[in-house]
């Protein structure tokens, strides 16, 4: 079994849990709440741009020219593809990208990036692409799954986040980071391979937690 079959298994009744949580259900069906989504994408914003330093990161550890080029096409990617998505919705809101940068990160936010970003400067690149690879991942597994059901990917608010995430580049980035992950880990002994697995388990767990706390606009309990 491929490792990355391995982490698949492992993790696979919390992405269940995701398709299922009211946030993804309500983006598949149009229902969720507009405010929602707001509070959703300036959060996902700041992720993102610590997000795309993980790519930089990933750069930087790479020992080869091909992957490092790689990483630098995610990095392109992420901060004038995908944030541009996040830009575009933005306007819609009227939310200034002045706003954007300068909104505050929620505890979830916060703990899911400073998670991954310690992960990446301090780890090897395996354990680099352990942590991001839920993220793109389970992002291009939903955005398929809601853009199989009938009018989703047409929907005039949320067809186009669907769209994104359901797209062949998207999903050529995600496969390219899962075949990166089995490449890295051919041979590699038990105990690195379970280090490997509870890293993954944890931004995977981070990945569920930021869809209840956009569903449920979670900011910091102690400013209510
Ligand atoms: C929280 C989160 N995870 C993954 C992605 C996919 O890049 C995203 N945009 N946001």
């Amino acid at each position: 079994m491929k490792f990355s079959e391995r982490l698949y298994e492992n993790v696979l009744p919390i992405w269940q849990k995701n398709h299922a949580h009211p946030f993804v259900q309500g983006m598949g069906d149009g229902s969720l709440d507009k405010n929602k989504f707001r509070f959703y994408m300036i959060q996902d914003y700041l992720y993102l741009i610590e997000y795309a330093k993980v790519f930089a990161l990933g750069a930087v550890k790479a020992t080869d020219l091909k992957t490092m080029g790689k990483f630098a096409t995610l990095l392109d990617s992420t901060l004038n593809e995908e944030m541009e998505l996040h830009r575009q919705y933005a306007k819609k809101f009227s939310v200034t990208l002045e706003e954007l940068e300068a909104a505050k990160p929620s505890p979830t936010t916060l703990a899911y990036t400073h998670y991954m970003l310690h992960v990446s400067q301090n780890g090897t690149l395996a354990e680099l692409v352990a942590a991001l690879l839920p993220c793109m991942w389970s992002y291009w597994e939903i955005g398929k799954d809601l853009n199989s059901r009938e009018g989703a990917s047409e929907h005039e608010f949320y067809g186009e986040w669907i769209s994104m995430y359901a797209s062949e580049e998207f999903g050529q980035l995600a496969t390219w980071c899962i075949d990166l992950m089995d490449e890295l880990t051919g041979g590699k002994p038990e105990v690195e391979l379970e280090k490997l697995e509870e890293i993954f388990l944890n931004t995977t767990r981070f990945e569920y937690m930021f869809w209840d706390m956009a569903f449920n606009e979670k900011m910091w309990p102690t400013d209510e």
